[in-house]
């Protein structure tokens, strides 16, 4: 249970008492056993009860530069009681990737969220720097650096690739690294105004060393874009080293605790070991080694594509904990007119804009541990160097899932936003800043339409070789089943099949509007340009062919574990609610490739109605299992007591401009103008 019960709202208590689930079992499920659910809980109790880490004033109200500087004093104060309570309970504790992972679901999922809504520079560091620097540092530069970064011992790290110039087409990035071997450094440059770096987080004035990507030169020669590890900042004083022009880039839509910054070099030296070397090496003479395929250099941005999937479901399922409780308590207009107003829940519509949100988010859930563990055993293979590894199939699966999971949970929150009128609009209510963060998820490692266009390439590649009969990976095989839609008793499973129908046609139809332009002697990429809406079509339904498909698996799979009878229950409702959500939100792409009638689609309609109504008594239930903590919602209108109207207004009162009964604009100006003194 996420706070005090005491003077819950009434028609949340009865909610509660209605419901035919058990919101502490469904937890208990959905934090991965009751081992970890109590271990998060403490670890909330621990932080959250420290009243240093409270807001005297909700973060919307304050400037952006007081807004930097309460983020950095609270996220010092955070991580220093993070890693205190992580070193109690993890005392033999190495850095690896499954850890910065797990700290990283810590700083994501809850406490990062419910402590800096708007994120925080330092998160930078935890993801991006450190994984770069495990990923792609050679065994002495890890012995070097890691231990010292993993305890920030006069190191705040970011990631600096994107440039003003160019994020998205990284080999068109302009910073350069020229080797000078006479004095066995590296001197790095940005040689105009489009090659400053532009965008990394924590960047603006918080770190004081960056990984830079830069492409490399030696005697002249271009060896491609390398990973440098660049002092920024005095480890003392903090002031910009010499060469070193760097600054804030300024508010944002979201994510505004973030601190992205710009980065100007020149002439900046730095030794030769400090070229992160797992991949390639530069030797003191200047000879160029290629070890690893120079692919492996956007490992670290597979890595936070898989896990962004992640970060944006909690925010998902935050919005749909907040819209549940709001609709609960909320009551507007009665259905009969002989009775009273119902809660908003109950009208029917309501039920359509939060309840597959909640769906959504569980199965996004299911896709994003299946990925992580996708991508662990990728990264084995390519640990021991295996010949035949699935990166390919992994970065097409990774670019897609990003790309329409980021799209569809960012819809999602404003769906949810606007099923609370209102009062959704308020900052207080928090779907402004969950949205940023979600949005933002949107563009950054790698834009949604660029990422589509990644997995469309793997999709008519498979393809092809689906028409040379060759064996396919795994996550496409449905490519080579040609068979129609057989329209069976269950529901769910035709909506499936329908889908991957839908995503092997839109692939085929990529695939010969490519061959068509190719036929008229255009260039490859020329084609691959004309065909631009078909390809970015066929990833989308490959998206959500996978995701389907993925839920039906997990649910068969968790079934034949332990799950207790009414979490397999509940969860069924869940995975059928976005399966057929899934499929009628894709109308018309399926009608379009399958052969399916009127009352065919209807059965489809009704199921899911029917989906809704047995759903709804257990809609508080469920946003109660997934245990966000009030202070993660940081919502009026989504706290567990229901008590929206008093929350609403204290803070309304706790606004600043309430703290005085008079603002001074009106003697300085409002006065003198109804007075015509202005
Ligand atoms: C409310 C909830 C939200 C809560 C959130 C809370 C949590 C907050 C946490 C905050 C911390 C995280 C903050 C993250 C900040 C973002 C950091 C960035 O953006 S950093 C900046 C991120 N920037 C970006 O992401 C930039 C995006 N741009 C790119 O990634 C690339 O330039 C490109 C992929 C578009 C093209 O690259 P190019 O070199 O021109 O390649 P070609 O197209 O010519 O393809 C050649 C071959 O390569 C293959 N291949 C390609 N990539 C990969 C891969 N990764 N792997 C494997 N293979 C790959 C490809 O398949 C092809 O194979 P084949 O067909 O030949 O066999
Ligand atoms: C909040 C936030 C945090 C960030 N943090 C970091 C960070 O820490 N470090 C870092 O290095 N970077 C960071 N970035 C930068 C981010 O990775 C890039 O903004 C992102 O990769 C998109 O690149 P772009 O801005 O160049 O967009 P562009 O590529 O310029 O996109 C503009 C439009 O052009 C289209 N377009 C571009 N190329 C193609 C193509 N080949 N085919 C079809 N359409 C195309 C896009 O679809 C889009 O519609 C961050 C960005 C944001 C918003």
């Amino acid at each position: 249970m996420s706070s005090s019960s005491s003077s819950v709202n009434v028609d949340l208590a009865r909610e509660r008492q209605g419901a035919s689930i058990d919101s502490e079992d469904f937890a208990r499920w959905w934090a991965g056993g009751s081992d970890k659910l109590e271990e998060r809980r403490s670890l909330e109790r621990y932080v959250f009860e420290d009243a240093e880490l409270e807001e005297a004033v909700h973060p919307s109200c304050l400037s952006y530069k007081e807004r930097y500087e309460q983020t950095i004093v609270r996220s010092t104060k955070f991580l220093a009681k993070l890693r205190q309570w992580h070193s109690s309970k993890h005392p033999q504790f190495s850095v690896s990737v499954d850890s910065l992972r797990e700290f990283r679901v810590l700083l994501s999922g809850q406490l990062g969220t419910a402590l800096f809504q708007q994120s925080f520079p330092l998160r930078l560091h935890l993801s991006m720097f450190l994984t770069t620097l495990l990923g792609q540092g050679t065994d002495e530069q890890l012995h070097k650096w890691l231990s010292r970064a993993w305890h920030m011992d006069g190191i705040i790290g970011t990631y600096a690739q994107t440039e003003l110039g160019h994020g998205t087409y990284i080999r068109g990035l302009e910073t350069r690294a020229d080797y000078d071997a006479e004095s066995e450094e590296f001197v790095l440059n940005t040689p105009s105004l489009s090659a400053y770096k532009w965008w990394p987080g924590g960047l603006g004035n918080t770190a004081n060393m960056t990984i830079v990507l830069a492409q490399l030169y030696v005697k002249g020669r271009h060896h491609g874009l390398q990973p440098f590890l660049v002092r920024i900042r005095d480890e003392e004083t903090h002031q910009p080293l010499p060469g070193i022009d760097v600054g804030d880039i300024g508010p944002k839509l979201g994510g505004n605790g973030v601190n992205n910054g710009f980065l100007g070099l020149r002439n900046v030296r730095i030794p030769r070991d400090q070229m992160l070397m797992k991949n390639a090496q530069v030797l003191p003479d200047g000879t160029f080694v290629q070890g690893r395929p120079p692919l492996l250099l956007y490992g670290t941005m597979v890595y936070v594509r898989v896990i962004t999937l992640r970060d944006v479901l909690h925010g998902l399922l935050q919005a749909a904990t907040i819209a549940t409780r709001y609709s609960v308590v909320r009551r507007q207009s009665p259905i009969d007119e002989s009775q009273p107003e119902v809660q908003i829940l109950d009208h029917i519509t309501q039920q359509v804009k939060v309840l597959p949100q909640i769906a959504r988010g569980v199965c996004y859930r299911l896709a994003a541990d299946w990925l992580w563990n996708f991508y662990a055993r990728v990264l084995e293979q390519l640990e021991v160097g295996a010949g035949q590894h699935s990166l390919p199939e992994l970065h097409a699966l990774s670019c897609c899932l990003k790309a329409v999971g980021t799209d569809e949970a960012s819809e999602g929150i404003d769906l949810l936003r606007k099923s609370c009128g209102g009062h959704g609009f308020l900052s207080s209510a928090n779907f402004d800043s969950i949205y940023g963060m979600a949005t933002a998820a949107y563009t950054y490692e790698g834009e949604y339409t660029v990422l589509l266009l990644q997995t469309a390439r793997f999709l008519v590649r498979q393809y092809t070789d689906s028409l040379k009969r060759k064996v396919l990976p795994v996550s496409v095989t449905y490519l080579r089943n040609t068979a129609r839609l057989n329209w069976g008793k269950n529901l769910a499973e035709n909506a499936a099949r329908a889908l991957e129908i839908s995503a092997l046609e839109q692939t085929r139809l990529a695939w010969q509007s490519q061959s068509m332009h190719r036929q008229r002697k255009l260039s490859e990429q020329q084609a691959n340009n004309l065909s631009g809406r078909q390809l970015t079509a066929a990833a989308i339904a490959h998206a959500h062919a996978f995701l389907t498909r993925n839920a039906l698996q997990e649910l068969e799979r968790l079934r034949r574990g332990s799950l207790s009878p009414q979490v397999s229950a509940v969860l069924g409702q869940l995975v059928e609610l976005f399966v057929l959500d899934t499929f009628l939100r894709q109308a018309g792409s399926v009608l379009r490739w399958n052969s399916i009638t009127g009352s065919q689609l209807r059965l489809m309609e009704r199921r899911f109605e029917q989906l809704l109504a047995e759903l709804r008594p257990n809609a508080v239930a469920l946003v109660d299992g997934f245990d966000f903590h009030d202070r993660t919602l940081g919502s009026t209108l989504g706290s567990y007591d229901g008590r929206v109207y008093e929350r609403l207004m204290a803070e309304a009162r706790r606004n600043p401009l309430n703290q005085e009964p008079v603002n001074a604009t009106f003697r300085s100006h409002l006065q003198p103008m109804m007075r015509g003194k202005l």
